[in-house]
C-alpha cells in the first residue's frame, strides 16, 4: 500500500501573510493557491475519480491514462499521482465497507446537491481505514477538499466530525465488514452464490480484497529471472514478485526479457501449445500479452484487434520484447484471411475475474452486460471457426467468472457445430489444482486459487479456458 510517510505533508509552500506572496484575487486563483497545499490536489483528484467511476461508469485506467490526465490530475504533481491512484483503488476495492461505515456515521444521509461531498468522504475514509496515512492528514485534507468545492463547502464541519468518528470506531467497522455482503455489488454477490455456492462465493469476494500480485511471463529461464528479481516461480510457470518498484526499473525490462501478465492470463497460450512456424491468429489481441507468448514460441502470428489505439500499445510492447507479429485492425467477427493452424480467441468479456486488479469492474458492470457480451463472443467464435483449417486447434478464454461467457458459451458452440470437439485440459500438467477442471474438460480458474498466508503471494485472476479442435 502507498506509504505517505509525511512526504506530502511538509510545510505549506505558499505563505499568505504580509511577508509572503500576495493574496489571490479571483476564485480560480484562490482555488489554485489552495490546491498547492501539499497532498491536497491528490485528494481532490482521487475523490473526483471515485465519483467518475461510480456515477459515470468510467474505468480507473481511463481516468489515470496520460491522455485524460489533464482533466482530473492536471494540478497533481507527478509524485502524487501514485498516491491519488492508491486512494481511488482501495476506495473502490472496499467501497461497500466504506459506504456502510459512512451511512452509520451520517445517520440522516447526505444532503441532495452536495457536489463532491460523498466522494470526499469516501476518499478520506479509504485513507483512514486502509492506507498507511496519518489520520490527521486524511481528515485535514478532506476538510480542505470540501471547502474547495462550492457545493460541499458548507459541509466542511460535517466532514471533520464524520471522519473523526470513523477514526474512533475504525476497529468496529473493520471487524463487522463482510467481503460478499459489503464489498461486492448485490447483483454479483447473488449471482456468485447461485453459481458457486455460499462458501466459494465468499472465498472469491475475500480474494478480491487482496492487493494483486505482480506476475511476469519470461521468455526463458524463469528460475534465473525469479532469482534476479527476488521473486519465485509459480507452479504454473509465471514469476511472481512482491515489489512496489516501478516496473520499467526492474532488471530485464529494458532488455525485453519479460512482460507483466497475470498467472491465469498466461495459461490459454500454454494450452494452445503452438509450434515454431505455425500460422496462428490471435483474435482480440491487444495489448498483446498473449501475442507475445505466441511470437516467443516461434509462431507466425497475426494479431487482430478492433481498437487501433490498443494495437499501438501492442506494437510498442512487441518492439520492447524484440518480437514480431502481423498487426491488423478489424472486427474479429468479420476478419478475412487464409485458414490458420491455430486460433486464440481471448474474447471481450465482463472481466469480473479481474476485480483484484481492477476493483472498478464490479461497480461499472451491469447485469445486462453479460448477455450482451455473450452474444458478441458467440459471433466471434462462430466466425473464428471459419478461419480455422480442418484439424486446426482453437483456444477460447475469458477473464470472467460468469458461465454465460465460459462453460455455457462453449456448450452452445458445440451444439451449433457438430464438427468441433472439446479437448480435455489437464490442470495438473499446468501446475493447477485438480479442482480447476470443469466436468466437460475446460478450466475454471477462481481468484482464491494458489492459496498463501501472504496476501501479496496468493490468488490469480478468474478465467475460463476451453480447448477445441475442428475435425478434419
Ligand atoms: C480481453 S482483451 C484482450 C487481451 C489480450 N489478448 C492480451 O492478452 O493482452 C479483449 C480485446 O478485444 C478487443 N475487441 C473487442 N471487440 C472486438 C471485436 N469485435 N473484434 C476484435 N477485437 C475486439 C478489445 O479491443 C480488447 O483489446
Amino acid at each position: 500500500m502507498t506509504k505517505d510517510k509525511g512526504r506530502s505533508f511538509g510545510r505549506p509552500v505558499h505563505k499568505t501573510g504580509p511577508a509572503g506572496k500576495a493574496r489571490p484575487h479571483t476564485a480560480e486563483q484562490a482555488a489554485a493557491e489552495a490546491l498547492a497545499h501539499p497532498g491536497l490536489a491528490a485528494r481532490v483528484a482521487a475523490a473526483a475519480i471515485i465519483g467518475d467511476v461510480v456515477q459515470g461508469g468510467h474505468t480507473l485506467d481511463e481516468k489515470f491514462a496520460a491522455e485524460t490526465a489533464p482533466s482530473r490530475l492536471s494540478g497533481v504533481a507527478e509524485r502524487d499521482r501514485g498516491l491519488a491512484r492508491s486512494i481511488a483503488t482501495v476506495a473502490l476495492r472496499r467501497l461497500g465497507t466504506i459506504r456502510l461505515a459512512l451511512s452509520q456515521l451520517v445517520e440522516k444521509g447526505l444532503p441532495r446537491n452536495c457536489g463532491a461531498l460523498e466522494w470526499i468522504l469516501v476518499a478520506g475514509a479509504a485513507q483512514i481505514l486502509f492506507l498507511d496515512i496519518p489520520d490527521h492528514a486524511a481528515v485535514d485534507l478532506a476538510v480542505r477538499a470540501a471547502r474547495l468545492d462550492s457545493k460541499s463547502a458548507g459541509f466542511a464541519n460535517l466532514v471533520n466530525g464524520v471522519l473523526r468518528n470513523l477514526i474512533r470506531r475504525r476497529d468496529e467497522f473493520l471487524e463487522q465488514s463482510d467481503p460478499l455482503e459489503d464489498d461486492t455489488p448485490h447483483w454479483l454477490a447473488a449471482r456468485w452464490r447461485r453459481i458457486y455456492g455460499e462458501e466459494r462465493a465468499l472465498a472469491i469476494a475475500a480474494a478480491h480484497r487482496d492487493e494483486p500480485t505482480l506476475d511476469l511471463t519470461v521468455k526463458s529461464d524463469p528460475e534465473v529471472w525469479a532469482e534476479k528479481l527476488g521473486g519465485r516461480v509459480l507452479p504454473t510457470g509465471s514469476v511472481r514478485l512482491d515489489t512496489h518498484a516501478p516496473i520499467p526499473e526492474l532488471p530485464g525490462y529494458a532488455e525485453g526479457e519479460w512482460w507483466v501478465q497475470d498467472a491465469s492470463a498466461a495459461l490459454p497460450v500454454r494450452v494452445l501449445a503452438v509450434l515454431p512456424g505455425e500460422r496462428v491468429l490471435d483474435l482480440c489481441a491487444a495489448p498483446g500479452g498473449k501475442t507475445a507468448q505466441l511470437a516467443s514460441a516461434g509462431a507466425k502470428v497475426t494479431a487482430l484487434d478492433r481498437s487501433a489505439e490498443r494495437l499501438k500499445v501492442l506494437a510498442a510492447n512487441l518492439a520492447r520484447l524484440k518480437l514480431e507479429a502481423t498487426i491488423a485492425v478489424g472486427d474479429a467477427a468479420q476478419f478475412k484471411a487464409e485458414p490458420f493452424d491455430a486460433i486464440l480467441v481471448d474474447a471481450p468479456c465482463s472481466a469480473t475475474g479481474t476485480a483484484r486488479r481492477c476493483p472498478d469492474v464490479p461497480w461499472i458492470k451491469k447485469p445486462g452486460d453479460i448477455a450482451a457480451l455473450a452474444a458478441i463472443q458467440a459471433r466471434i467464435l462462430d466466425h473464428a471457426l471459419t478461419l480455422l483449417k480442418p484439424g486446426g486447434r482453437m483456444v477460447y478464454c475469458t477473464c470472467s467468472l460468469e458461465p454465460e461467457e465460459g462453460e455455457a458459451q462453449i456448450a452452445a458452440l458445440l451444439r451449433r457445430n457438430p464438427d468441433v470437439s472439446h479437448q480435455r485440459i489437464d490442470p495438473l500438467a499446468l501446475g493447477l489444482p485438480e479442482q480447476a477442471a470443469t466436468a466437460e474438460g475446460g478450466l475454471r480458474l477462481l481468484p482464491d486459487f494458489l492459496p498463501d498466508p501472504d496476501p501479496r503471494q496468493r490468488g490469480l485472476d478468474g478465467f475460463y479456458v476451453a480447448s477445441l479442435k475442428k475435425l478434419g
